[in-house]
């Protein structure tokens, strides 16, 4: 049975009887919000966080793998990214860590880092279906920054809706919950896959209609939909960035549609050959991964009276496979690509957005990209030639 306890609200000191203590946490929500605790608000918010306090003895271990004596207190935020594994996470706490210091960001995932990841900065393991886990994360380490990057991408996710479901979903309510309760800026990224065949495809604005026809779309509109929730009914600080599909050189994607971007590099490099699955004239917005990790980084640090939206598209560029195979071919005029189109891919890649429409961001917070086509196949193209050297050399 959990203990009733009498919890003075620091803003207006009324006396609170529960049986735990989220109501004292929820008076401090209101003081953040500098408002003051009244009966309208009254016990209501108890179910943001409904979840029973219990003392558990893997507190004192996971701190210790990860230096904790050498964190400083500065005015740094302290940095959780989940799923950091990933295509985007390394590269995130790579950015993070320069500005705000090693140890002052942590990656975790359910996956064993290889070592030179393991030996850059703090690494944890951390299951998102693991509420209790995460919460003594947060606590023990004094997070006040969570960037939630894991995720079942659109064409993995289709083809394992459970687990999809369980991870995108429930694994997202457990992560507001915590932000909400330990007061946490909270980074959610969205898709282009949160928009669906009914919506404007070219351009696709900020608000319009989303009916994604995928799981890996449904989780991420109801992402967007509950992070601005508890940001109007419980004043968590939620941002989110609708991603398009990101091009990078040094880490592999997860298994989603806009894959191929990708991959047309490394076979280029391997074979001099690439097998399409999306046919040829399929037009998806796309990005370099430095421009979405620098966006991610500024929406983060932009005051809030700026944003005046809590969910913005951001876009780059906007591509076909056989624009981007000719721009490639332009300095690799031997590669030869071939199309073998994936039915799952296909139609999920026909029902995405075209163009996206990123006026808000660049009036809010001033987004701005650095990378269109030309600039982004000459950074990859760099990055695989300097590779192919290094491997030859060794
Ligand atoms: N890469 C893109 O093109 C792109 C575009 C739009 C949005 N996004 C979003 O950005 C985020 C990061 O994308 P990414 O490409 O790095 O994804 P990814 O698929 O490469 O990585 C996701 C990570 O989540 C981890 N994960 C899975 N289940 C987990 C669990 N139960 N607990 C903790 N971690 C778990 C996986 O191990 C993996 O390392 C995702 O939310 C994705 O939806 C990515
Ligand atoms: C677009 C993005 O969300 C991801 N790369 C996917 O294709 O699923």
């Amino acid at each position: 049975m959990p203990l009733s306890l009498v919890l003075i609200c620091q803003v207006c000191t009324t006396q609170h009887k529960h049986k735990n203590s989220f109501v004292f946490k929820f008076c401090g929500f209101l003081k953040l919000r500098n408002t003051r605790c009244t009966p309208a608000y009254g016990c209501q918010p108890l179910t943001v966080a409904a979840r029973n306090i219990s003392f558990s003895p893997r507190q004192v271990t996971s701190d210790a793998s990860f230096h904790s004596a050498s964190f400083s207190d500065t005015d740094h935020p302290r940095v959780l990214i989940t799923g950091g594994l990933g295509q985007l996470g390394v590269g995130l706490a790579k950015l993070l860590r320069k500005r705000f210091g090693k140890y002052n960001v942590i990656l975790s995932d359910i996956r064993k880092p290889p070592s030179n990841v393991f030996h850059s900065g703090p690494f944890i393991y951390a299951d998102i279906l693991d509420y209790k886990n995460l919460r003594e994360i947060v606590v023990n380490n004094r997070i006040t920054w969570l960037v939630h990057y894991s995720a079942l991408l659109s064409a993995i996710g289709e083809a394992n809706v459970s687990l999809a479901r369980a991870v995108n979903i429930t694994g997202l309510h457990n992560i507001l919950d915590i932000a909400a309760e330990h007061g946490l800026r909270l980074f959610v990224p969205s898709t282009i896959g949160a928009f669906g065949p009914t919506s404007p495809r070219n351009p696709t604005p900020d608000v319009c209609v989303q009916r994604p026809r995928t799981i890996y779309g449904v989780s991420k509109v109801h992402a967007e939909l509950m992070g601005e929730y508890y940001h109007h009914r419980y004043g968590l600080d939620f941002r989110c960035l609708r991603y398009p599909g990101i091009i990078s050189a040094d880490s592999n994607p997860g298994g989603g549609t806009t894959d191929y971007a990708v991959q047309i590099f490394h076979d280029a490099f391997k074979s001099g050959k690439f097998e399409c699955n999306l046919k040829p004239d399929t037009r998806l917005p796309m990005m370099y991964i430095d421009d979405c990790l620098r966006a991610t980084l500024e929406v983060m640090e932009a005051p809030a009276d700026t944003l005046s939206m809590r969910t913005y598209n951001i876009n780059a560029m906007s591509f076909t496979p056989e624009e981007l195979a000719q721009e490639l071919q332009k300095q690799m005029p031997e590669l030869e690509v071939t199309y073998d189109v994936d039915l799952v891919r296909q139609a999920i890649a026909d029902s995405w957005p075209m163009n996206f429409d990123d006026s808000n961001a660049r009036k809010d917070w001033s987004w701005k990209h650095d990378y269109d086509l030309p600039e982004l196949v000459q950074t990859m193209l760099n990055y695989f030639s300097t590779d192919a050297c290094l491997a030859r050399a060794n």
